[in-house]
């Protein structure tokens, strides 16, 4: 089952591309760079990696990104996930990055894209990857410095061409970015974000109505409502899902109590993602596997969810 998956071809929409730091590159990266590590070997490390919700995770996800310094860190993470992605059937990744939660410890928004442009330039012809860039914003940080990043931004937009919303949801709902998804409107952005993962089907209504969002980054919390099921549906908005990332942060008990039948049943379109393959894991072939392994999803069910996620880009030709 595993070779046909992988014989899928397939698009992610949903890759933090610092979620695909492994723990050895983690320790290489502090080698490198003379970085302190707070634990002793990988083995220690990988211990880490037993979440209670999302954020025990990302108190380790900003920890591990102290490794990441310079622009060749940047060019190496993304050469490793974009090697395991083609591998994975992946033909193309419109990618997050976290620009704040760099900027923040004093590694200059130009550095970090620098890297990322020089994997994903070279993409094409090294993977047999297209690969665009959506810049995420820190929900739990002020909408003010979300709005000074975007500023920063828009001197990258040859290869920026969306902004997201992740991080911490509880408690900072959407309606806290409505300026600056405005402005990113104006720019031409193509808009997501992080909605219903912890989050209330509130949320998701707010990303939908408030932000003018094209996609819904998880989601799965839209199965409680049924009028917005239906919205989604006739809208045919996607949602990126990431099955493995709620099962270790414990959104769903089991990969057997997810809700992805439940969308797909109510006519949303969903897609198939793997969100911090590093942390949860799996890559995007583990998540197929597994859906068809826990959940039962049949062989012409993943088909339709490879074919959702092409059709659910924002380049369909891969530019
Ligand atoms: O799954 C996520 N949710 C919110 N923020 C994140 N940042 C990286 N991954 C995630
Ligand atoms: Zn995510």
């Amino acid at each position: 089952m595993i070779d046909t998956i992988r014989a899928l071809p397939k698009a992610e929409l949903h890759l933090h591309i610092e979620g695909t730091l492994e723990p050895d590159l983690v320790f290489a990266l502090a080698r490198r760079n003379g970085v302190q590590l707070p634990f002793a070997d990988v083995a220690a490390l990988s211990r880490a990696y037993n979440f209670s919700d999302l954020q025990s995770f990302l108190n380790l996800y900003y920890d591990c990104m102290a490794v990441l310094q310079h622009a060749a860190d940047f060019e190496d993470l993304a050469n490793a996930y974009l090697a395991r992605a083609a591998a994975d059937g992946v033909t193309h990744v419109e990618m997050f990055f976290d620009p704040q939660a760099h900027t923040s410890r004093g590694i200059p928004l130009a550095e970090v894209i620098a890297g990322l442009t020089a994997a994903i330039t070279t993409a094409p012809t090294r993977h047999g990857v297209h690969v665009r860039l959506i810049a995420c914003f820190l929900r739990d940080r002020p909408a003010d410095e979300a709005m000074t990043t975007l500023e920063a931004l828009s001197d990258h937009l040859d290869i920026v061409d969306g902004v997201g919303l992740d991080s911490a949801e509880v408690g900072h709902p959407p309606t806290k970015f409505k300026d600056v998804f405005a402005e990113a409107a104006t720019l031409g952005l193509h808009r997501v974000a992080h909605a219903g993962e912890e989050g209330p089907p509130a949320y998701i209504w707010e990303a939908l109505d408030v932000l003018g969002v094209e996609r819904v980054d998880h989601g799965i919390r839209a199965v409680e409502d049924p009028a917005l099921l239906r919205r989604l549906a006739t809208d045919k908005v996607p949602l990126t899902v990431c099955p493995l990332s709620n099962v270790r942060l414990k959104c769903v008990a089991t990969l057997k109590d997810h809700p992805l039948h439940q969308l797909l049943d109510a006519g949303v379109i969903a897609t198939i993602n793997s969100d911090d393959p590093a942390y949860f894991g799996g890559y995007l072939a583990d998540n197929y596997l597994a859906l068809h392994r826990e959940l039962g999803t049949d062989l012409t069910t993943l088909q339709t969810l490879a074919q959702n996620s092409l059709d659910a880009r924002f380049h369909p030709k891969g530019s």
